[in-house]
């Protein structure tokens, strides 16, 4: 999954890939199937939480795993990520036994932000409010991508469409106080989220209540890793690495200061989100507490409304342009481990 800072589009640009190109961010779908639960081979029945019989693998139930992320998202002040399968016996999703739900963030690990170099804002209160003094509606560098603020509208959607591309909000070193219309990616994930499993694509996303067009929906987490430490990752884990691989200028400097985020055994509802060829999702790098855009976040931006119980999904390749008939499903194979399963009309017909 990529995105791309230095032109103006509306939309962000991804692609699933092995070989990594500058100004992107991939998610790789590279594993043959979804994966499954965890490590164990051992299968049991379980009916500890629900009385129905499903199937629980190896160390987690749908009980264990549930408490670990009511408590992690109680703790983060998120609202709810329920675990659902209305669809077999399969209890939980693909998680490893050393799973731990992070709701928010990174684990920075030795790559800790220095907030000191976080550059802030000298605005009163509320940053554009009539009185703050308007520091903030001012070009940076001259450059309009920069603008600061303002790409949220009064009820903190994002103003799809915008130019900007990356989602600089206030930070720690800023005047400008909580109700700053700023910070809204910084703020605790509203939307009450399911995990549930999907018909074709293994475990999927969708949320319990109807989003709004321009919510920010959350962000991805997991553990920073430098890239050439992902580089090196394989099987089943490789699936929840995203590269964050964009920058101001379009260019990716040297792979040493290139950094990817590692979902896998430590990540959110975000690891679950499958890929559409027309998704009703997009994703922004947002940056507030980290100096470096190398180190921004991951922020899921709903760019449709979305009816309560629709799967939240994200296209992994969208630089690949908009499908078309002609190349659809009627066209392209739907088989094999490539086969994309969204029910997109237009699908591509191959997974990216
Ligand atoms: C980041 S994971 C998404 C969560 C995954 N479905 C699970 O159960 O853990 C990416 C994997 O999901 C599956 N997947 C996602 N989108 C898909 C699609 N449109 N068609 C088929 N499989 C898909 C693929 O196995 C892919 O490697």
């Amino acid at each position: 999954m990529s995105l791309e800072l230095s032109k103006p589009r509306s939309s962000a640009r991804q692609r699933l890939s092995s070989t990594r190109v500058s100004s992107t961010t991939t998610l790789s779908t590279s594993s043959k199937t979804p994966p499954s639960r965890a490590s164990s081979s051992k299968v049991t029945l379980n009916t500890e939480t629900t009385g129905s019989p499903f199937i629980s693998s190896g160390y987690w139930t749908r009980r264990r795993l549930q408490v670990q992320w009511d408590k992690a998202t109680r703790e983060a002040g998120s609202a709810s990520v329920m675990i659902v399968n209305e669809v077999d016996g399969e209890e939980v999703p693909g998680v490893p036994e050393d799973f731990r739900y992070l709701e928010y963030g990174y684990d920075w690990g030795r790559h800790a932000p220095d907030p000191n170099f976080l550059i802030g804002c000298d605005c009163v209160g509320n940053c554009g409010s009539a009185d703050s003094g308007g520091c903030c509606i001012k070009h940076i560098d001259s450059d309009p991508s920069e603008l600061w603020g303002f790409w949220y509208d009064k009820q903190g959607l994002f103003r799809l469409g915008t130019t900007h591309m990356l989602l600089r909000e206030c930070n720690v070193n800023c005047s400008c106080d909580e109700t700053c219309r700023t910070r809204v990616a910084q703020k605790p994930r509203k939307i009450p989220l399911q995990v549930f499993k999907t018909s074709h694509c293994g475990w999927g996303v969708r949320p319990a209540v109807r989003v709004l067009k321009g919510t920010l929906i959350g962000l991805y987490s997991g553990v920073l890793l430098k890239r050439w430490e992902a580089d090196g990752i394989q099987g089943e884990r490789k699936n929840y690495i995203f590269d964050l691989d964009h920058n101001k200028f379009g260019e990716e400097g040297p792979i040493q200061n290139q950094y990817s985020v590692d979902g896998y055994t430590k990540g959110n509802w975000g690891r679950f989100i499958n890929h559409s060829c027309d998704p009703n999702m997009q994703v922004l790098p947002a940056m507030f507490d980290a100096p470096e855009i190398e180190k921004s976040y991951l922020v899921f931006v709903a760019t449709k409304d979305i009816r309560e119980g629709v799967e939240l999904t994200i296209d992994y390749h969208p630089n690949l342009g908009a499908p078309t008939r002609g190349k659809g499903k009627g066209k392209r194979k739907r088989r094999g481990s490539d086969a994309c399963m969204c029910s997109a009309k237009l699908c591509r017909g191959i997974r990216p």
